[in-house]
C-alpha cells in the first residue's frame, strides 16, 4: 500500500517508561469505539518475560483496538531481556529485520482504517547495527506523535526530541504530555505552555494521571480523549476529522 493512503502514526516518547503503550492504547480505544478499523503493532518488544506470548505492551494494545490479527504481526519481535532492543536481541543471537517488520505494519495497514505503531523506548534508542528508532520510523513512513512526561525536566527532552526528528526530516504531528497529575506543581502547571511555544509542533493534549489496573488506565484515558478540549486539534492533526464524522 502507497504510504500516501495510509493513515497512522508511530508514537515514540521522550524517554521509555513515559506513556506511549498508555496513549497508544488510549488513542486505539477511543478510535475503535467510534467504529473505526484500528490496526496496532509493537514492533519491538524488550523485557517479555514469555517470547512465545505477546508481551504486555503488544497485549495491552491488541485489547484496546479489539485487534484478531495474529501474534507476529501485531509483535513481530519479542525479546526477553529488559535492555535496548539491539542489545536484547543480541543476547538471543537475532537480528531485526526492518523489512520484516514493514512486511507486518503493511499487511496490517491494508485492512484497517488508522495504523498505531509504538517503538520501543525514545526516538534514539538503539534497534540493530547502528539503526535507530528513528531510522525504522523513517522506513514505516508514519509520522510522528511524542509522548512526554510532565515533570520537572520535560522540556528539555521533548524539544531534543522534536529537534532530534526535524534533523532526520521525520514529520512530528504533535506532543501528547502523559501523567499530569491532579494538582500539578508549577514546573507541571508550565510545561504545556512552555512546549506550545518553544517546539515546532503542537500539544494535542494533556492527559491527566489515571489509576487501575493498565486496562482501566486506558479505558479512564479513552475517555478522557474524547472530552479533551483539544479533541479537534488532535483529530485534525490525525488527519482523522472527516474520517470519525462518517462514523457513529
Ligand atoms: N497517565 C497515566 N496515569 C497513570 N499511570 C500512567 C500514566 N501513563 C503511564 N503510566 C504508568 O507508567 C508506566 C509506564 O507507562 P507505559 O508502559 O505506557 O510507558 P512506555 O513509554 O510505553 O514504556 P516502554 O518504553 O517500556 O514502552 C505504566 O505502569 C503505566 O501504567
Ligand atoms: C525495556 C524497556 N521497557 C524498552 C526499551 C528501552 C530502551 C532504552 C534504550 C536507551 O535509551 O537507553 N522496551 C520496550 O519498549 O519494548
Ligand atoms: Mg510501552
Amino acid at each position: 500500500m502507497a504510504a500516501a493512503e495510509r493513515r497512522g502514526i508511530f508514537i515514540t516518547g521522550t524517554d521509555t517508561g513515559v506513556g506511549k503503550t498508555l496513549v497508544a492504547a488510549g488513542l486505539a480505544r477511543f478510535l475503535t469505539e467510534r467504529g473505526l478499523r484500528v490496526g496496532v503493532c509493537k514492533p519491538v518488544e524488550s523485557g517479555v518475560a514469555n517470547p512465545a506470548d505477546l508481551g504486555p505492551d503488544a497485549g495491552l494494545l491488541k485489547w484496546a483496538a479489539g485487534s484478531s490479527e495474529t501474534d507476529d504481526l501485531i509483535s513481530p519481535y519479542r525479546l526477553s531481556a529488559p535492555l535496548s532492543p539491539d542489545q536484547a536481541a543480541k543476547l538471543e543471537n537475532r537480528r531485526i529485520d526492518f523489512n520484516k517488520i514493514a512486511e507486518a505494519v503493511d499487511s496490517t495497514a491494508t485492512k484497517c482504517d488508522f495504523m498505531i505503531i509504538e517503538g520501543a523506548g525514545g526516538l534514539m534508542a538503539p534497534l540493530a547495527g547502528g539503526l535507530l528508532v528513528a531510522d525504522l520510523v523513517k522506513q514505516l513512513g508514519f509520522p510522528l506523535l511524542v509522548v512526554a512526561r510532565t515533570e520537572l525536566g520535560t522540556i528539555n527532552h521533548t524539544l531534543l526530541t522534536t529537534f532530534a526528528a526535524r534533523t532526520m526530516e521525520i514529520p512530528t504531528t504533535g506532543i501528547i504530555l502523559c501523567g499530569m497529575p491532579e494538582t500539578p506543581d508549577q514546573a507541571q502547571q508550565n510545561a504545556p505552555h512552555a512546549l506550545a511555544s518553544l517546539a515546532s509542533c503542537g500539544v494535542l493534549a494533556s492527559l491527566p494521571a489515571v489509576d487501575g489496573s493498565e486496562r482501566q488506565k486506558v479505558q479512564s484515558l479513552a475517555e478522557t480523549l474524547a472530552s479533551s478540549p483539544t479533541l479537534p486539534w488532535l483529530l485534525s492533526a490525525l488527519n482523522l476529522t472527516r474520517r470519525l464524522s462518517d462514523y457513529p
